[in-house]
C-alpha cells in the first residue's frame, strides 16, 4: 500500500476509485437495506401489537359475552368461557376443561343438539336457534337456546358450542301459559285447558275404541254460603270442593273449574256400564261429609250431569254443553243426585229456547194481556181487589198460561223486562178506568223474587206512578216468600222504601216456600195470602186445614190481614169465613177476567153473598149426613126419615160429603164402607179432625165378624166411631141409634157453649 502523498499511478488511482465508488454503493445499499429491514421491523412490530391487541379484545368479547361459549376439540371441553362455567355451575374452568362435552347434554336432546351445529358460523347464524336443555354439574336441567359450528381451533378440528339461557323467561312464560290456562282460586284447568283436553282425549278415545264421560257439578246453594258467610269463605269452600274432587278421581282424569261454582270433570276411559255412574255416585259422597267452614260444619251438596262418549257425540264443546244440560236436570229433580244427558233434554231445552224467542218476539210485538181477578172482602162481600193476571195472546199458540212462561220468564232473566211490562199495563189501565169513571179497587201485581233482587222497583214504581198520576194505594205488590232467600236485609229495606211510596204488600203462595218467619216479622207486608193447595184441601184434609188455621191466626196475631187464594167451593168459603180469614179469591166468586168483563163487573157492584160468621151456633136441627155409594141405601134412609124431624143431606162419595161438612152444620154423619174397604174408618179418623162435633156412626153389616171386624174395633176404641149399625134395614135399630147419637150431639154442643 502506497503512502498518501507518493505519486499515484494512473492504473492505480482508477483501481483505488473503483474500489472507494464501490465500497460506498456497498455502504449505501447496506443503509437502504437496514432502513428497509427497520421499516420491516417496525412493520412486524405493529402487526404484531395489533394481533395482540384484536386477539385481547376477542379474548374479553368472549368473556364477557352473557352467552356461554364452550369449545370441544375430540369430544372433550378444551376451552370454555365465563358465562359457560356459570351456566354449568362450574366452580373454575378447570373442573370441566377436559371433560366429555356430551355428558352436559341430557341424552334425549342429543338429536336437537346435532341439529343445531353447522358446519360453519354463517349458516348457524342464518338459522333459529334450537330449543333444549343442558346439564349442570348439580344434575339440574337449564333451558337455552342453542347453535354450535365446526371450527378449526389450536390446529384442531372443533366444535363451538353457543348456548343462551332462557330459564328465567322459559319460566315467565310458563307462568303466564298456566294463568291462561288455569283456574287462579283453585289451581284447577279451566275451561279452556280442560275443552283442549277433552278435544284430544276424544281423539284418542277414537283410535283405541275407548269411552269417556264428561261430569258436570254444580254446587247446591253456593250462593246462599256466599252471601250468609262472606266471600272469603265461599272461595275457601270453592278450594274445599277442588281438592274433594280431586281425590275422589283417579291422577290422569281431569278435573277443571269453569267459574263460580260450576266444576267440571273428564272421565277417561272409565271401565263398564256403570263407572260414570259409580264415581259421581262416589263424588256426592265426598262432597256430602261435612266441612269445616268460619268455624262451624257445614254439609254441602252438589248436582251433576253426566254425558259419554260416543253415546252423546264426539265434540268437546257438545259433550260439555249437554253434561250442563243433565246437571240442570239435576237440579230441577231435587239437586244433590245426578242424571246422565237423554236426547229427550235436549229436546225440552229447544222447546225452551224457541219459548224464550217467543217471549222476546211477544214483548216486541205487545202480545201480552192482563186479566182480572177479583178479591173479595169476606165481612162486606164487596170487592177489595183485583189481581192483575198475566196472558200471552201468541198469534201461533193461542192463549198462553203464565204458569207455561213466567218459570221460562224468570230463568231466563226476561221476567224483568215482563214484569216492567205488567206494572205499567196495570197502572195505565187503572188510569184509563178512573178517566172513564169505573169505580176501581186496588190492583195487584205478582213481582217475581229474581225481578225484585235485580230491578230498580223503586225509581221504576215512582217513575210509572207520575206517568199515569196514580194513588200509590191503588197499587199492591204481591211478592213471595223467596225473597228471604236472596239479600234478605235488602229485600227488607227495599220493602220499607217501597210502602215509603205508599203501596201495600202482600206475601203470595204462604206456606209453599221458604217460610223464614224471622223475616217474616221484619217484611213491612199487609198481608199474607194462603196458597190454594191449602184452600183446596182444606175442607178434606186436617193438615191441609191446621195450615190454613194458623196462618189466618199468623196473620192477624203479626196485625196482618189473611187472603185465601183458589176458593172454589161455598164450603172453603164458609170454612174459612168461619175460621176468621178476611178476604177470598177464586173461582167460586169469580174466575179471572178479561178487561170489559172485569169492568162490568166493577160498575155493576157485584158482591159475594156473605155468611154469618162469627155468631154461628150449633144447628140443633137434628142434620143427617148419609154418606153411602149405594142409591139403594140412599133411598132407604130417605124413606125412613121422611117422616122424622131429621133433616137427611146425602152424599154419594167421601169427597161430596168433605164440601157438605164445609158449608153446613151435621149432627150425625153416617156412612157405609165405600168401595174401597176400609176407608169408612179412614174417613171417620178424618171427620173426628176436621168437625170433632159431628157424632160419627158406621153403617156395617161386618160388625160381629169378617175381615175388618178388628180394625172396626180399633176405630171404635179411638174413638173415630162414636156407634155402629149393624143391620141398616132395621129401621127401629137405625132410629134409635140415630136418637142416642142425636142426644150426644147435643151434649157435646151444650158443653161447647
Ligand atoms: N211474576 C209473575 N207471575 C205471574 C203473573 N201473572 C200470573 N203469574 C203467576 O203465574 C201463576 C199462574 O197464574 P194463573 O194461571 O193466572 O193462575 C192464577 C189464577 O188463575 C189461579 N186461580 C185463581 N183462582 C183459582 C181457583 O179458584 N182455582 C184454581 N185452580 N186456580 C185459581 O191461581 C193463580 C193465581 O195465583 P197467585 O198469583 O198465586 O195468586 C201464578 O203463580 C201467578 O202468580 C205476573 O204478571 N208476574
Amino acid at each position: 500500500m502506497q503512502p498518501p502523498d507518493a505519486p499515484v499511478s494512473t492504473v492505480a488511482s482508477r483501481s483505488l476509485l473503483r474500489e472507494r465508488a464501490a465500497r460506498k454503493e456497498a455502504e449505501s445499499l447496506l443503509e437502504q437495506k437496514s432502513r428497509e429491514l427497520y421499516d420491516i421491523n417496525q412493520n412486524l412490530r405493529q402487526l404484531n401489537s395489533h394481533i395482540e391487541e384484536s386477539e385481547a379484545r376477542y379474548r374479553s368479547l368472549v368473556e364477557l359475552i352473557p352467552d356461554a361459549i364452550w369449545i370441544h376439540t375430540g369430544g372433550k371441553i378444551v376451552f370454555l368461557n365465563p358465562a359457560a362455567q356459570r351456566l354449568f355451575g362450574a366452580a373454575s374452568a378447570g373442573s370441566l376443561l377436559g371433560t366429555d362435552a356430551d355428558a352436559r347434554v341430557p341424552a334425549e336432546f342429543h338429536a336437537q343438539l346435532a341439529e343445531g351445529t353447522y358446519n360453519d358460523i354463517s349458516l348457524a347464524q342464518q338459522q333459529p336457534r334450537s330449543a333444549l336443555q343442558l346439564l349442570r354439574l348439580d344434575g339440574a336441567l337449564v333451558d337455552v337456546e342453542y347453535f354450535g359450528c365446526r371450527l378449526w381451533f389450536n390446529n384442531a378440528d372443533s366444535v363451538m358450542s353457543v348456548a343462551h339461557d332462557v330459564t328465567e323467561r322459559r319460566q315467565q312464560e310458563k307462568a303466564i301459559e298456566h294463568q291462561a290456562t288455569h283456574d287462579q282460586l283453585t289451581g284447577l284447568p279451566n275451561r279452556a285447558l280442560f275443552l283442549d283436553r277433552l278435544a284430544h282425549a276424544i281423539r284418542r278415545a277414537e283410535r283405541r275404541k275407548e269411552r269417556l264421560a264428561v261430569v258436570f257439578l254444580d254446587l247446591d246453594k253456593f250462593k246462599q254460603v256466599n252471601d250468609t258467610l262472606g266471600h272469603a269463605v265461599g272461595d275457601e269452600l270453592l278450594r274445599v270442593v277442588a281438592s274433594t274432587l280431586r281425590h275422589s278421581v283417579r291422577d290422569f282424569d281431569t278435573v277443571a273449574r269453569l267459574g263460580g261454582d260450576e266444576f267440571v270433570l273428564l272421565l277417561d276411559s272409565p271401565l263398564g256400564e256403570t263407572t260414570p255412574g259409580m264415581i259421581a255416585e262416589r263424588i256426592g259422597e265426598h262432597l256430602a261429609r261435612p266441612v269445616l267452614l268460619a268455624g262451624q260444619e257445614h254439609v254441602i251438596t252438589g248436582s251433576m250431569g253426566l254425558s259419554l262418549y260416543p253415546n252423546d257425540g264426539d265434540q268437546a264443546e257438545n259433550l260439555l254443553r249437554q253434561a250442563d244440560i243433565a246437571m240442570y236436570r239435576a237440579k230441577q229433580a231435587g239437586r244433590n243426585g245426578f242424571q246422565f244427558f237423554t236426547q229427550e233434554m235436549q229436546q225440552r231445552l229447544d222447546a225452551r229456547v224457541t219459548l224464550e224467542q217467543g217471549l222476546m218476539r211477544a214483548l216486541q210485538r205487545d202480545e201480552f194481556v192482563l186479566h182480572y181477578q177479583p178479591q173479595v172482602d169476606l165481612a162486606s162481600g164487596k170487592v177489595i181487589g183485583l189481581e192483575a193476571l198475566l196472558r200471552w195472546q201468541s198469534p201461533e199458540l193461542g192463549l198462553v198460561p203464565p204458569m207455561q212462561f213466567i218459570p221460562v220468564a224468570e230463568e231466563s232473566n226476561l221476567i224483568t223486562a215482563i214484569g216492567g211490562w205488567v206494572l205499567d199495563k196495570a197502572c195505565a189501565t187503572l188510569r184509563a178506568w178512573l178517566d172513564a169513571g169505573v169505580p176501581v179497587v186496588p190492583v195487584a201485581v205478582n213481582v217475581a223474587a229474581s225481578q225484585f233482587a235485580h230491578q230498580n222497583m223503586e225509581t221504576m214504581l215512582r217513575e210509572v206512578l207520575a206517568r199515569y198520576s196514580l194513588e200509590p194505594g191503588l197499587i199492591e205488590f204481591e211478592l213471595t216468600e223467596s225473597l228471604s232467600m236472596v239479600d234478605p236485609e235488602a229485600s227488607i229495606a227495599l220493602m220499607h222504601r217501597l210502602k215509603a211510596i205508599g203501596i201495600t204488600m202482600s206475601i203470595d203462595d204462604f206456606g209453599t216456600g221458604y217460610s223464614n218467619l224471622s223475616y217474616l216479622k221484619r217484611f213491612p207486608v199487609d198481608k199474607l195470602k194462603i196458597d190454594q193447595s191449602f184452600t183446596r184441601g182444606m175442607a178434606s184434609d186436617p193438615e191441609d186445614r191446621s195450615i190454613v188455621t194458623a196462618v189466618i191466626r199468623l196473620a192477624h196475631s203479626l196485625g196482618l190481614r189473611a187472603i185465601a187464594e183458589g176458593v172454589e167451593t161455598e164450603g172453603q168459603m164458609q170454612l174459612l169465613a168461619r175460621h176468621g180469614c178476611d178476604e177470598i179469591q177464586g173461582y167460586y166468586f169469580s174466575r179471572p177476567l178479561a178487561e170489559p168483563g172485569i169492568v162490568a163487573m166493577l160498575r155493576s157492584g157485584a158482591m159475594l153473598e156473605v155468611p154469618l160468621t162469627g155468631q154461628r151456633k150449633p144447628e140443633l136441627r137434628r142434620t143427617v149426613l148419609l154418606v153411602d155409594h149405594e142409591p139403594r141405601t140412599q133411598a132407604h134412609f130417605r124413606r125412613l126419615l121422611d117422616s122424622t124431624p131429621y133433616e137427611l143431606l146425602s152424599a154419594l162419595k167421601m169427597e161430596d160429603a168433605y164440601e157438605v161438612l164445609a158449608s153446613r152444620e151435621v149432627g150425625v154423619v153416617l156412612s157405609g164402607r165405600g168401595p174401597e174397604g176400609r176407608s169408612g174408618v179412614d174417613f171417620f179418623e178424618r171427620i173426628k179432625r176436621l168437625y170433632p162435633a159431628a157424632v160419627r156412626v158406621l153403617l156395617t153389616r161386618e160388625a160381629e165378624g169378617g175381615d175388618s171386624a178388628a180394625g172396626l174395633a180399633d176405630a171404635i176404641n179411638l174413638g173415630a166411631v162414636y156407634k155402629f149399625i149393624a143391620a141398616p134395614d132395621d129401621d127401629a135399630h137405625v132410629l134409635e141409634t140415630l136418637a142416642s147419637a142425636f142426644e150426644q150431639y147435643e151434649r157435646q154442643a151444650g158443653a161447647a157453649s
